[in-house]
């Protein structure tokens, strides 16, 4: 799927964070527009020799890896060294994440990486998180989960299928309430409380867990160390 700005700036964003890969490594591969930039780049690194094996977050990133050349692994064998992840949103280093429905396992793998470097294009940049915070649920938990998000604020919103009559089913069988918190005082407590409600999977904040945001423009891509 297509978001954000510039596919020239994601490309920059993804390449950059790539270039930043050791030999030896392993590697979490996020998902959407701009990691696959990343993902791509490593395949090229691979096909040049270089020995990294990935942890996918997603089919589509699984997928690509596969097509590119990328070994793939899995955490219960492998600790990833970093990760590479996009981004819908990001403000003073937290991030709204989700877009493409696969926040929940982005989220284990990158939180998992000694070292989680964000790729976004300038257009992701905010002074303050305010875009829909995707939640990931059990399709039986819907309806008490969204009563519960209308309590703590939020306007909840089942997310539609483009190609499909019904809901989005999430990679692993669940549903996604986009949720409109408008602009987000305290990303860390509205973390906590979303994580806190019975038949939430995962929520799209990833709070404290940027190690880099790699953020891409037509022109360069500069890196901001948090
Ligand atoms: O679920 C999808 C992910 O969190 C993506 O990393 C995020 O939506 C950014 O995607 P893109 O790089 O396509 O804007």
């Amino acid at each position: 799927m297509k978001r954000g700005g510039s596919d020239e700036a994601k490309r920059r964003a993804g390449e950059a964070a790539a270039d930043a890969v050791d030999d030896g490594q392993v590697v979490g591969l996020g998902t959407g527009s701009t990691a696959a930039h990343a993902i791509r780049a490593l395949g090229r690194t691979v096909d040049s020799g270089l020995d990294v094996e990935g942890i996918a977050t997603s089919y589509q990133s699984r997928e690509l890896a596969r097509e590119v050349g990328i070994p793939l692994t899995t955490l219960d064998d492998a600790t990833p060294d970093v990760a590479i992840d996009g981004a819908d949103q990001v403000a003073d280093g937290d991030l709204i994440k989700g877009g493409g429905a696969a926040h929940a396992r982005e989220k284990l793998v990158d939180a998992a990486a000694d070292r989680f470097l964000v790729v976004a294009d300038e257009s992701k940049l905010a002074d303050r998180l305010s875009a829909p915070v995707p939640v990931e649920v059990l399709p039986d938990a819907r309806e008490p989960v969204a009563a519960s998000i209308r309590d703590l604020g939020g306007d909840p919103e089942l997310r539609a299928a483009e190609r499909k009559d019904g809901p989005v089913v999430t990679d692993n069988g669940n549903l996604v309430l986009d949720c409109d918190f408008e602009a987000i005082d305290d990303p860390a407590g509205l973390a906590t409380d979303l994580s806190a409600l019975p038949g939430v999977l995962e929520h799209g904040l990833f709070v404290g867990l940027a190690d880099a945001i790699y953020v891409g423009s037509d022109e360069d891509a500069t890196v901001r160390e948090q």
